[in-house]
């Protein structure tokens, strides 16, 4: 079955330097996984919505949607989506637990910062913020925005990627062009 390909190809050399063994590394830890295609009509009035909100007018959905199920232990260490499996977007929603996402720019570690992710909300990663920071959700003792503690529970994440560049609708094609 075709799927998860970010999985084992999540792009990590600006996050632990350069180096093949490192890139074989597992990113998230603690969790289970899928890929959904087949939504309720009104899971699919809000994927619209996401969509509406996240991408660009020429911007297609990566089909199917990528659910993530991160146990109360479970995390996801720092990362760059790769550019071959994904667009120019990337949006998330966060359902049960709440949780706090960081962001740090990959030349520059002093460049940070952080999201409180609460249930219910959604996040967006593009320009910027997708291709310079890395993103990682923190682990349950690091769990802090700031001073707050933010215990982690069960969450589970929708999330929505647009189509890498240079991939049409009715899916891969010729991948694009290693950056
Ligand atoms: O769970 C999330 O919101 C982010 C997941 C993630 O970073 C990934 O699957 O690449
Ligand atoms: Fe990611």
């Amino acid at each position: 079955r075709r799927g998860l390909h970010w999985r084992q190809d999540l792009e990590l050399r600006n996050v632990w330097g350069a180096g093949p063994r490192l890139e074989a590394q597992q990113a998230i830890h603690g969790f289970r996984e899928t890929e959904k295609s087949r939504w309720s009509e009104a899971s699919r009035a809000i994927l619209q919505r996401v969509q509406a909100a996240a991408f660009g007018p020429g911007q297609t959905l990566l089909s199917p949607v990528h659910v993530l199920d991160l146990e109360p232990r479970g995390y996801i260490k720092p990362h760059v989506d790769s550019v071959k499996f994904c667009g120019a977007a990337i949006a998330g929603l966060s359902l049960l637990s709440p949780s706090v996402m960081r962001l740090v720019h990959t030349q520059e570690p002093g460049e940070w910062l952080e999201l409180l992710l609460e249930p219910g909300s959604l996040y967006i990663l593009r320009g910027s913020a997708r291709y310079d920071f890395s993103h990682e959700i923190l682990r349950d003792e690091e769990s802090f925005f700031g001073e707050r503690r933010v215990p982690r529970g069960r969450r589970i994440s929708v999330i929505c990627r647009s189509l890498p560049e240079g991939m049409g609708p009715g899916g891969p094609g010729q991948p694009p062009p290693a950056c």
